[in-house]
Formats: structure tokens, sequence, C-alpha cells
């Protein structure tokens, strides 16, 4: 190994407990972009991000996309744009991340308080955004300050685009990159994301693909306000059981899509990619665990595998306007919202899923015959990303994992999505990789978010040490 690389290595290790510190003071942030209740603690978040990269040294430059389209009056969180250094003889980096959070509340049944960094026995940090997508962000910053605190100098010109809307759809960002693609982006010789999850707890990935999401609300009212079940029940056509109904006809329980074109949009399985999915180290187990049940749809790796990685799937998420507390409320709702999300694979066009997806509801709810109304809408659509690891950028993140971890990383795709992945690629030309930090078992989304203090520990070291061999990498 470089004598260099040890040098930062062992850094790292000395300043362990400061760069959880970093992280625990992010946690406490709640910076969910989904409520814009908690929208002044997206900004928070952002801010915070500045104050630590001019600490650091780095310029920052703060960008404002305006209104939230559908909330009047409601501005969209900053985007923070940051360089780190301008040597001309240097590779420059571009590297993307989020400081936006799900939403978490102690009640939906999280162990401890989600907003408090809490390191268990087993070193486990939990928290929400410990691992999607505060740890990661914060590892390109630790790795600056252990480069600083090491006396070592920093091997490339990083440019960093920390956004505040990725859960909600990374609303404002994509003009934003195609704007800045030739200007504050200019000089980027490849991009690196690190945004999503190992396939397991103990081998390192390296990421070619996401799926997309097109995500959806199905409105559906009928009486004037809520009502007395015992009063009006079997006098009213109830919204709830319109809605739950037409909710039936989307999914079956096999995870079969059921919306009548949606399938002939997927791109057909080659032999070449079917003999890919044995190869990976992956088990049944490794599933089992990061679910924690053995209910799983398929049996077999390669189709579970496929399932998340090639193939669409639907999920229905929630129902606004229903009855949720504890104890036995009897109401009948007067209008519920359903929310559910398509993950979109290749060749899956969104306005082509969007206007199969309104042909089934429509035709759906003619057959319940009803008085109700309906009123589908898209809420978000982020495109899916599959692209070549035959590139420079993944033979730099290769032998970086060769050099933390003693192995080769799988090539995997992802099944969650990064909706911007596709415009940084194409508004750009470089390459994009995708450079995990967190493991399966992380729950991102999930109650218990957590980050094992292993992964950002060493993960901080892999981003380093991507960045050492991406500047040794030959030019091609
Ligand atoms: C993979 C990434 N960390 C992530 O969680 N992405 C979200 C993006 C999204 C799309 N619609 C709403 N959020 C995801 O895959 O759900
Ligand atoms: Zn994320
Ligand atoms: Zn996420």
């Amino acid at each position: 190994m470089a004598p260099q690389l040890d040098t930062y290595f062992k850094t790292v290790d000395e300043l362990a407990d400061q760069f959880i510190d970093r992280l625990r003071k992010a946690v406490a942030i709640p910076s969910v972009s989904a409520d814009p209740d908690l929208r002044p603690k997206v900004v928070e978040m952002g801010l915070f991000l500045e104050k630590e990269l001019l600490a650091l040294g780095a310029t920052v430059e703060k960008r404002y996309p305006g209104e939230q389209p559908g909330f009047p009056g409601l501005q969209l969180p900053p985007i923070i744009l940051s360089r780190y250094g301008s040597d001309p003889k240097k590779r420059t980096i571009l590297v993307y991340g989020h400081y936006d959070v799900q939403p978490a509340l102690k009640e939906d049944g999280w162990a401890t308080d989600p907003w408090v960094l809490t390191v268990d026995e087993k070193d486990r940090m939990y928290g929400r955004g410990s691992t999607d997508d505060k740890g990661p962000v914060l590892g390109w910053l630790n790795a600056i300050e252990a480069h600083q605190k090491a006396g070592i100098d920093f091997p490339v010109n990083l440019l960093m685009c920390f956004e505040g809307m990725e859960e909600y759809g990374s609303e404002g960002l994509d003009d934003l990159i195609i704007a800045e693609a030739k200007k504050y982006f200019k000089d980027a010789d490849a991009v690196c994301i690190s945004d999503n999850y190992w396939l397991g707890t103990e081998k390192p990935c390296l990421t070619y693909g996401l799926r997309g999401c097109s995500y959806y609300s199905v409105e559906v009212t009928g009486p004037g306000q809520d009502l007395h079940s015992g009063v009006y029940g079997g006098t009213v056509v109830e919204p709830m059981t319109d809605l739950v109904n037409l909710l039936g006809t989307l999914v079956d329980n096999k995870g079969k899509i059921l919306i009548e074109g949606l399938s002939d949009l997927v791109a057909p399985l080659t032999e070449e990619e079917q003999s890919l999915y044995g190869d990976i180290a992956f088990t049944m187990d490794d599933l089992y665990e990061s679910l924690g049940s053995k209910t799983t749809i398929h049996e077999k790796k390669e189709e579970a595998l496929m399932a998340r990685w090639r193939y669409p799937s639907l999920s229905i998420h929630g129902i606004e306007g229903a009855f949720s507390a504890p104890g036995a409320k009897t109401v009948i709702p007067a209008k519920v919202t359903a929310k559910f999300s398509i993950r979109t694979v290749p060749n899956m066009q969104p306005d082509e899923v969007d206007a199969l997806v309104f042909k089934h509801i429509h035709k759906a709810w003619e057959k319940l015959n009803t008085k109700n109304k309906v009123k589908p809408e898209l809420m978000h659509a982020g495109k899916w990303w599959v692209a070549s690891p035959k590139h420079w950028n993944f033979s730099a993140a290769t032998k970086a994992v060769q050099s933390v971890f003693g192995v080769t990383p799988d090539f995997t795709r992802e099944g969650g999505s990064i909706p911007v992945t596709l415009t940084f690629e194409q508004a750009t030309g470089k390459n994009v990789l995708l450079l995990p930090m967190g493991s399966s078992t992380d729950a991102a989304h999930s109650i218990n978010e957590k980050l094992d203090k292993r992964n950002y520990i060493e993960g901080t070291k892999l981003l380093g040490s991507y960045l050492h061999h991406v500047a040794e990498e030959p030019q091609v």
C-alpha cells in the first residue's frame, strides 16, 4: 500500500470519535423534506454543511431553486455547491449526496429517539439519516479533514453537490445540473455518488444501475364530511371501500403488477445478463437478515436479485385521511388519498408508465360503478439508470475497496432510486459510479435506521482511498 494511504488510514482511525460527533450533530437536525413544517430544519441542515465545508477551507455557493411546485409560498432548500482545490494538474471528481431524510417518529416503533445518534454495544449507530445519506455525505468531509490533519496532499480537486430534496424526488435539481454542467461542474472528470447499500454485511460493492421511481396519489371523495358509521354505515357509498377495492386491482401478493401493458415495457432478459447473477456474493440468508423475516416472494437468490434490480415493482405506501391511531374510532372517512409507487426499469419511459397507470385506474373505477369521485395524480418521477462499469472511475474504486477491505467488490445494480444520477451522466457526459458505504442491514427508510461504526470509518477510508486511486489511474 502507498505510504500516504497508510498514514491517511491511521489518521481516520485517530479521528473516529470526532467524525462520529459530526454525524451526531447532523442526525440531530430533523431535515425531513416531505414535511413542509420541517422545511426550516432542512435549511438548517444545508447551512450546517456549509459551515463545516467553510471550516475545512472549501468554497461554498448556496443555490435556492425557488418555490416548491404545488406548495405556494414554500421555498425549496438550498443546493450546496462546494469546491475543494483547483489544481489544473489534478483530476476533478464531482460528488453528489443528499442531506434530507425520510420522516421518523418514535411511535412508529423506533427503539431510540430517531434524532439522537445512539451507539449500542456492537457499535451500531442508530438515527434517521445515519446511512441515508448523512453518513456518506459527511464521509467526504471527513476525508478532507483526515488529509489535512495527516499533512497529506489532497489527491484530486473535489466538486460537491449536496441537495435537500432527494427523498421528495429531487425537486429543482435537474435544472441546476443542466445549467451548471458547463459552468460549476465543467472541470469534472467523473462523478461519484455514495447513497446506496452493500448487498450483504461483509462485502463491499460498486453499483452501475438504479431503478427509477414513479410516485402516485389517488384521492377518493364522496360525503361532505367524516361520518358516524353507526348512523350512516349501509346508507352511504364509502370512499375507503372504493379505494381499497381499487388498490386491490394494482398488484397481487406475489408482486405481479396487474396494470395492463406495463410488463410489455420491460427490456427482455438476455443470456449474457442472466449469467451475471449467479456469481454475486449474496444469499437468501442475507435477504432474510435484512428483512428481519423469511417472508420472501422468491426462494432463489437469482430470482430475488432480478426482482430487485431488473424488474419493476409496485408498492402501496399508505392512505392519508384513514383512521390510523390506536383504539377503535367508528368513523367513515369522507376523503382518503392513497400513495403508491412503481419502481421502473429499462426500457420503461415515465410518461408511458403514467398513461398506463391512469388508464388502469379509470377503467377499474368504472367497473366499481360508484357515485364517489376519484382523482389520480403523479407526485414525482425519477428515471432508471444503467451504465457501463468498464471505466477508470470503476477501476479506481475497485482498487480502493481492495486497499481498505482486502477483497474485490461485486458489481451490482440497486433496487432504489437516485433520480438525478442519469441527469449527471447526460448533462456532464462523464462516467458515474455509485460507491456505497452502508450495509444491507441498515434499514434505510425504516424504523431503527443505523450505520455501523465500521462502515462509517472504513467507508471514510474508502472514499479517500478512491480519490487517491483516481489520481493514479492512467489517462485514456
Ligand atoms: C437509494 C437512495 N438512498 C434512496 O433512498 N432514494 C429514494 C429516492 C426517492 C424516490 N422517490 C422518493 N424518494 C428511494 O429510492 O426511495
Ligand atoms: Zn439516499
Ligand atoms: Zn432514501
